[in-house]
């Protein structure tokens, strides 16, 4: 399950990385995140003339519930008191359906009562055989009968307490399935702000620990407190039918020992929930770190990573010793107590009570054991409680907000056929309380032309990427191919869009896995693919081992191949789907100029006529032979045009941006060319 889980949370990750088209989306780890808050920073307050924008019904703005406050990630929440009733629904709930539920109850509590019964009856029979050996001569006492008596009873109380287990379990295999599956769902088709504002391992945390605290020790503790609780009602009822007026004593000690157990609760479940999240934080400080490595030893920070590491450490074995002390507390008072009862009780037998030896050893008996219980179920109950954390947060996860998947409508089966696309009067905001960083944008691109879109950092490009595919809330029309993309389902819209981002995201497993995860294309279709987009130009032939073929393994991530190899690839899985709008986000670095030439021929020479290609360009001279260059700044098109005509304009910014180039005489050359 847990194999299962991290793929798939990896493979949102990556389909994320494949629809977006900067960096600050693609990936969601310690580093990039901090990019992301330095960014929210620097975010202007909207000014008096941006007009708040109307929201399309479909749009997911209306979900928005995070506060933008300059803290783009949003902090864990603690839980404080006990365990909610909706995180132990989302259990129970999921063990059956109702009626299920009900029938399932009943006869676990059937079974488990009987099975009790028996276990009072094993100790009562040995008291009725001890009492023989009172009232008749032993050698006419039938000793077969009573150990027969004795050992059904035994037999009877194992069988059925243990077919009251195995029934609980396999009602808890099929509950934690379920909530995994409810789990996965949820966060596979959740907002892209959610994905923004939730560092992944947050999310890991989510599909590993806490669904393991599910999958393991929640459903065995649920079961143990359940047969614990229904032994010491049968104990003590026991007890109270062979020494009734014990009942206020019993009553009494009861009481102090749900006290004991109330203080030691209190005290114990803040601090297992602080040793939850302080852990959590030495797994997120660690993942950052390895992840971040290079730029670590690079900058020679290693020291403040390794101080950073030590306090978080330090939190962590502050609350997990404080707990383990506690454990030690409880042991103590709880041992008090249960001393205290069997002495009351052993008291009263002897002077105030009217049963006889063998009732007597009978009432002590289960006192003794009664006691035992009592410290044995606070700790469960406590248990059960922290474990319940994981629940909850598991539930909490499963109310995140989601994006639509209801359509208004479905566009027709060969749509589309081309990558004619229009954008009017296009805004768009991160949150519903945030800046708009697009403001009414307008322009086209007709099926089959090549649009670049430039800009100083900061100006917009990738959100406009991010507007086009749905991905964060907009205002304005965009037409795909004659049909209004708010109309249709985000998931549509962007299986028919092939996004090259900077970094491309790749799945561990084969090559070919990673161009057709869902096995709908045959090799040759795949070799074809590989070969258009100009794989094979990059190939070591040198040895066997370095060609890249459909079988070679890629790691996770991609991080055995080089930010070229796996745009390519990107490239040959826009060429695989047919997609009729590319949206290429040209990697700013890490790509040679061999790699960069190879992309840019694969792009203009294999996609089809009709194919629009939309750049993201860091570089000029990839596009100066653009059909039209957008020049964006603050959010808004300052300038659009071809290259030739902005270029022989004086008070064109793409001139100005051409001048300063280096390589200003080579990209006037280019632009000349293109006629
Ligand atoms: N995840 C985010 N949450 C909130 N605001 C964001 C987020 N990402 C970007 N912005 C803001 O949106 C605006 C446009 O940023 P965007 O990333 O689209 O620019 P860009 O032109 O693509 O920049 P670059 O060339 O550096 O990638 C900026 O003001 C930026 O701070």
């Amino acid at each position: 399950m847990l194999g299962r889980t991290i793929i798939l949370v990896t493979h949102k990750i990556s389909l994320l990385s494949h629809a977006a088209s900067s960096i600050t989306f693609l990936d969601l780890s310690g580093n990039i995140t901090k990019k992301k808050i330095d960014k929210v920073a620097i975010v202007p307050e909207p000014v008096e003339e941006d007009p708040t924008p109307q929201v399309h019904e479909n749009s997911f703005l209306s979900m928005e519930k995070i506060q933008v406050t300059g803290q783009l990630v949003a902090d864990e929440e603690v839980e404080i008191g006990h365990v909610r009733i909706s995180a132990l629904k989302l259990f129970f709930g999921n063990i059956s359906g109702v009626v299920g539920s009900i029938v399932f109850a009943t006869s676990i509590l059937t079974i488990e009562s009987v099975g009790q019964f028996c276990g009072v009856m094993e100790t009562w029979s040995l008291s009725l055989w001890t009492k023989q050996y009172d009232l008749h001569p032993p050698s006419e006492i039938p000793v077969l009968y009573y150990l027969g008596f004795y050992l059904l009873f035994s037999l009877g109380s194992v069988t059925l307490t243990t077919s009251a287990f195995v029934i609980f379990l396999f009602g808890s295999i099929r509950a934690s399935r379920k909530i995994h599956d409810i789990l996965v769902q949820s966060v596979l088709g959740t907002t892209w702000r959610w994905l923004d504002t939730t560092p992944t391992s947050r999310i890991i945390v989510r599909f590993t620990q806490d669904i393991q605290a599910v999958d393991g020790p929640l459903a065995s503790y649920f079961s143990s407190l359940f047969g614990c609780s229904m032994q010491m009602v049968f104990r003590f009822t026991a007890i109270l039918i062979v020494t009734p007026s014990f009942a206020l004593q019993g009553l009494f000690i009861g009481a102090l020992g749900i006290a004991v157990g109330q203080a030691y609760m209190k005290a114990q479940l803040p601090l297992k929930r602080e040793t939850s999240i302080t852990r959590s934080n030495v797994v997120k400080h660690l993942a950052t770190a390895i992840s971040g490595l290079v730029s670590i030893r690079a900058y020679g920070v290693e020291r403040i990573y390794k101080s950073d590491l030590h306090r978080l450490i330090d939190q962590y074995s502050r609350a997990a010793r404080t707990s383990s002390n506690l454990n030690k507390w409880i042991t103590v008072r709880i041992d008090i107590v249960g001393a205290l009862f069997v002495a009351s009780l052993a008291t009263y037998l002897l002077y105030g009570g009217r049963a006889d030896a063998s009732a007597s050893g009978f009432s002590l008996t289960l006192a003794v054991s009664w006691c035992g219980l009592l410290f044995w179920w606070v700790r469960v109950f406590n248990d059960v409680e922290l474990e319940c954390n994981s629940l909850e947060r598991i539930d909490k996860f499963t109310r995140i907000e989601q994006e639509p998947t209801e359509a208004k409508s479905a566009p027709p089966a060969y749509w589309p056929t081309t990558g004619d696309l229009i954008v009017e009067n296009l805004s768009a905001r991160y949150s519903s309380n945030g800046p708009l960083v697009l403001k009414g944008i307008s322009f086209r691109v007709n099926a089959g032309e090549r649009v670049a879109l430039v800009g100083r950092t900061g100006s917009g490009k990738s959100s406009l990427v991010l507007s086009l595919l749905q991905c964060i809330p907009t205002d304005g029309e965009v037409y795909f191919d004659g049909v209004a993309t708010h109309s249709i389902s985000p998931n549509t819209l962007r299986s028919k869009i092939t996004v090259i981002p900077q970094v491309p995201e790749l799945l561990h497993g084969t090559l070919r896995q990673n161009l057709d995860p869902f096995s709908q294309y045959d090799d040759a279709e795949l070799f074809d693919v590989l070969q258009s987009s100009g794989l094979s130009s990059l190939q070591d032939d040198s040895t066997e081992t370095a060609r890249i073929t459909l079988d070679s393994v890629i790691s996770g991530g991609g991080t055995n191949l080089s930010v070229g190899q796996r745009q390519i690839i990107a490239l040959a899985r826009a060429l695989l789907r047919r997609s009729k709008l590319v949206i290429l986000d040209e990697a700013t670095s890490a790509i040679d100029t061999n790699t960069d030439s190879i992309i840019q021929n694969s792009l203009r020479q294999t996609l089809e006529s009709d194919v629009s290609v939309i750049t993201v360009a860091h570089r000029l001279h990839t596009i100066m032979d653009s059909d039209k260059i957008i020049v964006l700044d603050a959010g808004r098109i300052v300038e659009i045009g071809s290259p030739r005509d902005l270029i022989q304009n004086d008070r064109s910014r793409f001139r100005a941006m051409v001048m300063q180039d280096g390589d200003r005489d080579m990209l006037l050359r280019l632009s000349q060319r293109k006629l």
